[in-house]
């Protein structure tokens, strides 16, 4: 599946789309946000899990512009709204605080994902956890749905200095797996593994069933695709 890079010493996964369907959650989330920025008895835009599962993926302050751009063209929310820039701070906020108690109740672990982290483990692999959500949200998430104790280190989106698709979170990962990069494979579901990957050189593999801003994940430059982590058994030979 690798064979550019067949040996590896060490994995990083990326969380939502990767191993937990997180679209449910951000959606519940998001939604209670955009009412309270409109206020009681106000018309309100709503967002669904197919909007989200095109905006997520780059951190939370890109995912609530893509929120308020849709939400101010569909002009709702009256000329006092309408400065996005003035909005952005209160509304991030108080998507902050929905998305901290919501965190899992709406997600679910991917099919595979599960015998995927086994299988690595079972090649005694180190893994680290590398997402652009919030540390404390990656953190509270696996430990809900009982993936925490598969990883050694868990990283989001406010561990470094830039986001995937940065290379730097990747190298920084990396480190603290104390693993070369090019011996270390990044799994994930986006443009934004799969260029951070690229560009740290470490090796990428992506699953298909992810989101990747609404375009085909096959078309990503990667060196391996699948349709279920339970295929790592067999990409790592474990
Ligand atoms: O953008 C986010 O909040 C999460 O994205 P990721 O887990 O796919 O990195
Ligand atoms: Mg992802």
């Amino acid at each position: 599946m690798c064979p550019r890079h067949p040996e590896i010493d060490a994995a990083i996964l990326d969380l939502d789309g990767t191993l937990i369907d997180t679209l449910g959650d951000f959606a519940a989330a998001l939604n209670l946000m955009l009412a309270d920025l409109a206020g009681p008895g106000m018309a309100r835009a709503r967002v669904d899990r197919a909007m989200v599962g095109r905006w997520v993926g780059k951190g939370s302050e890109h995912l609530i512009h893509c929120v308020l751009n849709h939400a101010l063209a569909l002009n709702e929310y009256g000329q006092e709204a309408m400065k996005l820039e003035a909005t952005l701070p209160h509304a991030l906020d108080s998507y902050q605080r929905h998305y901290g108690v919501i965190n899992g109740q709406y997600a679910m672990v991917f099919p595979g994902a599960r015998d995927g982290l086994r299988a690595l483990r079972r090649r005694g692999l180190p893994l680290a956890c590398l997402t652009n959500k919030p540390t404390a949200h990656a953190r509270a998430l696996l430990h809900a749905k009982g993936l925490d104790g598969f990883f050694s280190h868990v990283f989001g989106g406010d561990a470094f200095e830039r986001k995937k698709p940065d290379p730097l979170p990747l190298r920084k990962t990396c480190e603290a797996l104390g693993t070369a990069p090019a011996r270390t494979l990044m799994i994930g579901d986006s443009s934004n593994d799969a260029q951070a990957a690229r560009a740290a050189g470490c090796p990428v593999l992506l699953v298909t069933y992810g989101y990747n801003h609404g375009e085909p994940v096959r078309a990503l430059d990667a060196d391996g695709f699948v349709d279920s982590l339970a295929e790592l058994e067999r990409v790592v030979g474990a």
